[in-house]
């Protein structure tokens, strides 16, 4: 019998070799990687990424990856591979959000994986339902300050007026009364420094911080605002200063397990989670309201059968109020869902299999929620602002409609959803208790830049408002 020769044993290992390969490439996903190595797609990507994602679905099908600035970005968009992405044990937050935080809040990976969970569950506890009813008169009472300085009437652009309500309440609810500043040279300071730093949040979280300089400035006038402040935070111990002391437990946690260094970044964190969302969505909340005038007058109704119809008492709302104006709640939740964050993401730890393909260790695997709020098999009419949809859930026990992702989901979803939820009706029933409002412009449409957090509108939209008597 003739032997075979060498190399046609090598050439046969290596057809072997290269059917294995491609047979393991075909198991995954369709890859949208372009032509230039590293870069891949990122330039088209970065344009528009919100539409990127939408036509990819339609052209390759529920399951795709994107290759852009060296990460492949495995996006999933049906129910199989949104249960892999909530439920398994081979996907994980922590190690896809961990530059992220060290980028922009200069955290150590190793602190941040070393608190991460002491720090989740100590904000979960401090702002779930059972806690809620203690924020409820401090929430009224600031707001009210805040209301009193809008005068009985004027014209402002929604967003700075939303701004200007909520940057001071939600820090003196959340952190101390002494961090927000007083004197107005410092509070248009705080309003710059903390735009600039949320508008570049995603660029910041991929470049490095000596092509963003003025992103760097921002952060860093933000970082020392909160070190100065820090020592007063500590020793803040009483529960009329600030029932919840947010920040407080916060650094207790820090010092304990990490180092004092560490305090103020992780107060720069905690800042930009509870403005940067609740910002966008009670503008939006606003604007969608004031351009639906029949949604806007069942409000007003609403409100006038709870507190009367003046405007000029400092009324207290209560949880049982809430219940009575349960529209507003629909609208806000309505907002959210056609206003929701572009993505979440989990890292790929294990090899995982999504409809018959599979996706590798090292993924990063992308939902986006707010393309799942727009799927007509969960969301008839997507594109519509139907409050009244909300009937359907069962808020009473904490459960919003299905497929809504808002808040993220799984074992870290967002911990400070309810409070969000809380200070935004009690911002619209207030200030529509107060004041007769109305848009001088249309509805603007949302900007497509952003991926992370809730979409800001592009360009202005001015309120008018004239104080109710
Ligand atoms: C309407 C307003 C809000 C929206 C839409 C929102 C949305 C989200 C989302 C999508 C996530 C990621 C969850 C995931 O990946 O599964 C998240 C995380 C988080 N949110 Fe919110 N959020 C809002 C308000 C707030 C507020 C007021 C706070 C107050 C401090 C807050 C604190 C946090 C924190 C600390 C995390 C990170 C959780 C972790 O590290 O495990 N959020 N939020």
């Amino acid at each position: 019998m003739e032997l075979i020769s060498p190399m046609v044993i090598i050439i046969l290992g290596c057809l072997a070799l290269f059917l294995l390969l491609q047979r393991k490439n075909l198991r995954r996903p369709p890859c949208i990687k372009g032509w230039i190595p590293w870069i891949g797609v990122g330039l088209e990507f970065g344009k528009a990424p919100l539409e990127f994602i939408e036509k990819a679905r339609i052209k390759y099908g529920p399951i795709f990856t994107v290759f852009a600035m060296g990460n492949r970005m495995t996006f999933v968009t049906e129910e199989e591979g949104i249960n892999v992405f909530l439920k398994s044990k081979k996907v994980d937050f922590e190690q896809a959000v961990q530059n992220l935080v060290y980028r922009t809040a200069s955290i150590p990976k190793n602190v941040f994986l070393a608190l991460h969970e002491k720090l989740y569950i100590m904000l979960k506890g401090k702002m779930g339902t059972v806690n809620l009813h203690q924020f409820a008169g401090q929430l009224t009472e600031e707001l009210h300050e805040q209301l009193e300085s809008l005068g009985t009437h004027g014209t402002m652009d929604l967003n700075n007026l939303v701004r200007h309500l909520l940057y001071p309440v939600t820090v003196n609810m959340l952190f101390n009364k002494s961090l927000f500043p007083t004197n107005k040279k410092k509070i248009k300071e705080f309003h710059q420094h903390f735009q600039a730093y949320d508008e570049d949040f995603e660029y910041g979280s991929q470049l490095p911080e000596s092509l963003l300089r003025n992103w760097s400035k921002s952060k860093k006038w933000l970082l020392e605002l909160l070190e100065k402040n820090i020592p007063n935070i500590k020793a803040c111990t009483s529960a009329k200063d600030n029932s919840m002391a947010l920040l407080q437990a916060t650094v207790d946690i820090v010092e304990t397990v990490a180092s004092k260094e560490n305090s103020p970044s992780y107060g720069l964190l905690l800042l930009w989670a509870s403005l940067s969302n609740v910002i966008p969505v009670a503008f939006w909340t606003l604007a969608y309201v004031l351009s639906h005038p029949d949604v806007y007058r069942a409000i007003v109704e609403g409100i006038s059968s709870v507190f009367g119809t003046a405007g000029k008492r400092k009324i207290k709302v209560s949880e049982d109020d809430l219940e009575k104006l349960l529209l507003i709640k629909w609208c806000v939740l309505e907002t959210i869902r056609l206003r929701a964050p572009g993505v979440i993401t989990r890292k790929v730890v294990e090899p995982v299999e999504i409809l018959n393909y599979i996706i590798p260790s090292g993924d990063l695997l992308m939902l986006s929620p707010f393309w799942l709020h727009r799927n007509p098999k969960y969301f008839p009419e997507p594109e519509l602002f139907k409050p009244e949809r909300w009937k359907k859930a069962n808020l009473e026990k904490h459960c919003f409609l299905d497929c809504f992702m808002a808040f993220g989901g799984g074992k870290f979803r967002c911990p400070g959803r309810w409070f969000a939820l809380l200070e935004i009706q009690m911002c619209i029933i207030l200030m529509l208790y107060k004041y007769d409002c109305s848009l001088l412009d249309p509805l603007p449409k949302q900007s497509s830049l952003h991926l992370v957090g809730v979409p800001q509108p592009e360009g202005q939209c001015r309120i008018e408002y004239k104080q109710r008597i």
